[in-house]
């Protein structure tokens, strides 16, 4: 194989599987390394799949102690976790069987397990072996980046790669951070019976979004019992003479000590690169420490792609794929694609979710954006009175007739927001959202009427009633 080998692809999580199966499927010459045992990445293992999992269970321990809101008596013993982690265990095992190797090789990829790591620009050598690629893609994720706490080693902490195996339910939880990973958790575990207590150093949890919504979010979270610490940031841990784990934080000049049974830490992610040894391939990363790539998803060294978490800018699953539909274009078809992110939405699982997609309001006035926000509640929508479901509204940020941008804060907002990202992405006249029928009573309805929101004053103004007073004097 003196040329090497059409497309080498590194790490076996979404990125690179997506990339892998359609380059397979297209008939390139396919080697895709994984340096776990398995296929599937964090997602599947240690993210997406079983936290929306465990959130399931919450969400149906908390049904289940809701009864009397819809007029049942339900009760709900105290919570085995270890039960309820084989449950997560047994669904992540289902979606592996998707991930299966042999489903890969059957596209024509040639699977190996191992840790690469490049030798030079063409090369990477793995368990021991040399393999030469013309193209390369890497898509090695990324690992959670431990705050500069000092004391967290000796007492020992929970990250997202070993909260899915616990078996005993902690009486008192302790989350550092506030981003997606901290919220979720602690609404999973405040759910299934722990005291939560959440410290975030930020003014608001989950500063990506509007900070309107995630502050109801937060009002959510608390009345569930949820103790919540904005402003304040960890900074020393160690454990009590009897054992108990304790984290001093700063908020604003005083020390604070917050006591737990177990620490949960959540304080963002780094891109999984230490072992690729990447200045022997000439591949550079930016200032935080992700690979750098430009709109085609090329590296500084230009045969060299790159997608997922370890290029940042939205560590989520879906753009992960998204990218590597454009990897494929670029490396298959020789297609100049760019990326486009201005409709990509993302979700956080909370109960209520909080969704978002393109620009919040402060972003596009920030850009110079002459913008008008229309906003609709829940509670005034039947369907969330008829499933109890009233927290939350949805925000539309429109631009010259147009949605720039949208926020949802309620149930089911991680489905609705779809509807927004293709009015981002297709420039739909924001006209179009309020004239389209939404089934009733569905919740959909609650973007209808936003939408429709700021085009109601328009329509009764006083100009529009004079306007049908004389239609229907003069017109028979
Ligand atoms: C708790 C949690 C919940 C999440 N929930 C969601 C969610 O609900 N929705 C969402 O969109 N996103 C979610 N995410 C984010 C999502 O998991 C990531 O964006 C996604 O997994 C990124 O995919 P990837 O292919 O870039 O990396 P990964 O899935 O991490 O895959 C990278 C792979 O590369 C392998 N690898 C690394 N280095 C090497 C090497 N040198 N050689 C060979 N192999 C290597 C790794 O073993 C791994 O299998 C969540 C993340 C966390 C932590
Ligand atoms: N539903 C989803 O799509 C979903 C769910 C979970 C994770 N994810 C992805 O995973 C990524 C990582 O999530 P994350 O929540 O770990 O990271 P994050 O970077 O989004 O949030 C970490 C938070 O921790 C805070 N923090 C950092 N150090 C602190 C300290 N010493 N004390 C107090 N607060 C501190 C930060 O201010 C920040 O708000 C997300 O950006 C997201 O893309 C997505």
């Amino acid at each position: 194989m003196a040329r090497g080998h059409e497309l080498v692809i590194i790490g076996g999580g979404v990125g690179g599987l997506v990339t892998a199966s359609v380059a397979g499927q297209l008939g390139l010459d396919v080697v895709l390394v994984e340096r776990a045992p398995r296929l599937g990445g964090d997602c599947l293992h240690y993210g997406c799949v079983p936290s929306k999992t465990l959130l399931r269970s919450a969400g149906v321990a908390h049904q289940a102690r809701q009864g009397q809101r819809y007029g049942l008596r339900t009760a709900l013993e105290p919570v085995d976790l270890g039960r309820v982690m084989d449950h997560v265990a047994e669904v992540v095992q289902r979606i592996q069987n998707h991930d299966d190797p042999q489903r890969f090789r059957d596209y024509g990829v040639d699977v190996r397990f191992g840790e690469a790591r490049f030798l030079d620009p063409r090369h990477i050598e793995v368990a021991g072996e040399r393999i030469r690629g013309r193209r390369f893609v890497i898509a090695t994720g990324s690992e959670p980046a431990l705050p500069d706490v000092a004391g967290l080693a000796t007492t020992g902490y929970l990250t997202n790669e070993s909260v899915f195996a616990e078996r005993r339910l902690p009486r008192r939880l302790l989350v550092l951070g506030g981003g997606p990973v901290g919220v979720e958790m602690a609404q999973a575990f405040r759910r299934l019976g722990s005291e939560v207590t959440l410290l975030e150093q930020g003014e608001h949890l989950l500063p990506r979004d509007d900070a309107e919504l995630s502050g109801e979010l937060a009002d959510v979270l608390a009345r569930e019992g949820v103790r919540i610490h904005t402003d304040t940031l960890a900074v020393e841990a160690g454990r009590t003479d009897t054992g108990t784990r304790v984290v001093q934080a700063r908020i604003g000049n005083e020390t604070v000590a917050f006591e737990a049974d177990e620490i949960l830490v959540a304080t963002g992610r780094r891109a999984n690169v230490a072992a690729l040894d990447l200045p022997a391939a000439g591949v550079a990363l930016d200032a935080e420490g992700l690979i750098r790539v430009d709109a085609r998803l090329r590296t500084s060294a230009r045969h060299i792609f790159a997608c997922g978490d370890c290029t940042g800018p939205f560590p989520f699953t879906h753009v992960a794929e998204y990218q590597a539909g454009i990897i494929v274009a670029n490396v298959a078809f020789r297609l100049p694609r760019r990326v486009d992110y201005r409709a990509v939405p993302w979700v956080t699982y909370t109960d209520p979710e909080l969704a978002h997609v393109g620009l919040t309001a402060v972003e596009a006035r920030q850009r110079r954006l002459d913008v008008e926000v229309a906003r609709f509640r829940f509670r005034d929508v039947d369907r969330a009175l008829t499933d109890g479901r009233e927290d939350g509204l949805v925000k539309l940020i429109v631009h010259r007739g147009r949605l720039v941008g949208g926020s949802i804060l309620g149930p089911q907002a991680g489905e609705l927001i779809h509807e927004l990202a293709l009015a981002v992405s297709a420039r739909v006249p924001l006209r179009r959202l309020a004239a389209a029928v939404h089934a009733y009573p569905s919740l959909s309805q609650v973007i209808k009427r936003a939408a429709g929101s700021l085009y109601a004053p328009r329509l009764f103004s006083a100009r529009s009633r004079r306007l049908v007073g004389l239609l229907n004097r003069v017109l028979p």
